[in-house]
Parts: structure tokens; sequence; C-alpha cells
């Protein structure tokens, strides 16, 4: 499985943030690589790291590629560009963040690119969504959502809050 992590908890335009997470969604589905497989629900996240920033929507999908990892990155910076993000400080408020959480089975440690996400296990608005859309597959090393989320030390909020108002047309790719 294919998995990247959605987020944004400030809004920008006159957007709000379901409208740039299914933004974000809509912009992916366009890529001609990349086809929508599974979106969770969105759900309402009390902030993790730095605690002292408006709450977040977050959610996650499941993707088909036959992009590389690195290639598969560089399309998610760029639509965080297009979609103009705002970030300043690290762990800070973002109208939107994608995140490459798991790529298959593949493990990388390069300074730009972790695969799987090293703070997955760290982070219930990443499991509890993630859990959604990968059922009971391994997702990190050796381990279910089930199995991360019981062991897990963050003992943030996570509430639903909703569906995700987007639509998508599934592709063949490859
Ligand atoms: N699995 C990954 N997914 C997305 N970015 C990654 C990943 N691993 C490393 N990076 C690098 O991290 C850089 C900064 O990412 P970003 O601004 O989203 O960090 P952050 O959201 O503040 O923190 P975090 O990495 O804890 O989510 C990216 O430019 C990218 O090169
Ligand atoms: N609830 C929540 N907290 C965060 C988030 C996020 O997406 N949701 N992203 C962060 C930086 O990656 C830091 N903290």
């Amino acid at each position: 499985m294919i998995a990247l992590g959605l987020g944004s908890n400030i809004i920008s335009n006159n957007t709000t943030r379901e409208d740039n997470i299914a933004n974000a969604i809509r912009r992916l589905s366009e890529q001609p690589n990349i086809s929508i497989d599974k979106v969770s629900s969105l759900y309402e996240t009390e902030p993790v790291g730095l605690k002292d920033q408006p709450s977040f929507l977050n959610a996650v999908i499941a993707i088909a590629t036959d992009l590389p990892p690195v290639e598969l990155l560089d399309v998610c910076l760029r639509i965080e560009r297009e979609m103009g993000r705002v970030r300043e400080v690290r762990w800070g408020p973002r109208n939107i963040d994608i995140d490459l959480l798991l790529y298959h089975s593949i493990e990388i440690a390069v300074a730009t690119l972790e695969l799987p996400h090293p703070r997955m296990p760290d982070r219930k608005f990443v499991l509890i969504p993630l859990a959604e859309v990968a059922g009971n597959s391994i997702v990190y090393r050796g381990k279910t959502v089930q199995e991360l989320l019981k062991v897990t030390s963050d003992d943030s909020q996570v509430s639903l809050h909703g569906n995700i108002k987007v639509s998508w047309q599934a592709k063949a790719i490859g």
C-alpha cells in the first residue's frame, strides 16, 4: 500500500480547512501517474508537537502510482507550493501538508525522504485515519495500525469530523 497523510490548520484565500484537504486530493487525482484508491474520513485533531496553534483537520488516502518515492514526494511538495503553502515553523501551522506515510514495504532514510514516515507511531492523527484505509496490513516495522495504536505514546484528542466532499475518477496505472 502507498499512503499519504493530509493536514490543514490554517485557512488562506477564503478557503476552509476542509476545502484545503479536498483541493489537495483533487490535485493529486489529476496527476497522470496517480490514482486515488481510498480516502479516509476527516478528523478534527489536537495539535501534536507544537501545541500552541489551531486544531487540525487530518485525513489519509491510499493511492496507486508508478512514480518512485522521490518523484512522488516531489509531486506532493509541488502541490503544496501550488496551493500557496504557508509554513514558517517546523511542526507549526500550515494551510496544507502532504506527507508520504508508506510506500509498500520500502525503507528509505535520507535527509529529504524517510519511509515509512518515522513519526507515524507517535501520531494518532495519522494512525486513526490510516486504520480506515489500511485494514490489517503491515504498515510500520512489521506492525499493523491496530498494534501501533495499542502502544502509542500519543494521548492527544482525535475526533471524527465527517466525510471529505471530493469525487475522483480511478485510473489504470502502469
Ligand atoms: N516521509 C516524508 N514525507 C514528506 N516529507 C518528508 C518525508 N521524509 C522527509 N521529508 C522531508 O521533510 C521536509 C519538511 O516536511 P514538512 O514541512 O512537511 O515537515 P513538518 O510537517 O513540519 O514535520 P514532519 O516531518 O514531522 O511531518 C520535506 O521537504 C521533505 O523533504
Ligand atoms: N494534530 C496535528 N498535529 C500536527 C500535525 C497535524 O497534521 N495534525 N502536523 C504537524 C507537522 O507535521 C505537527 N502537528
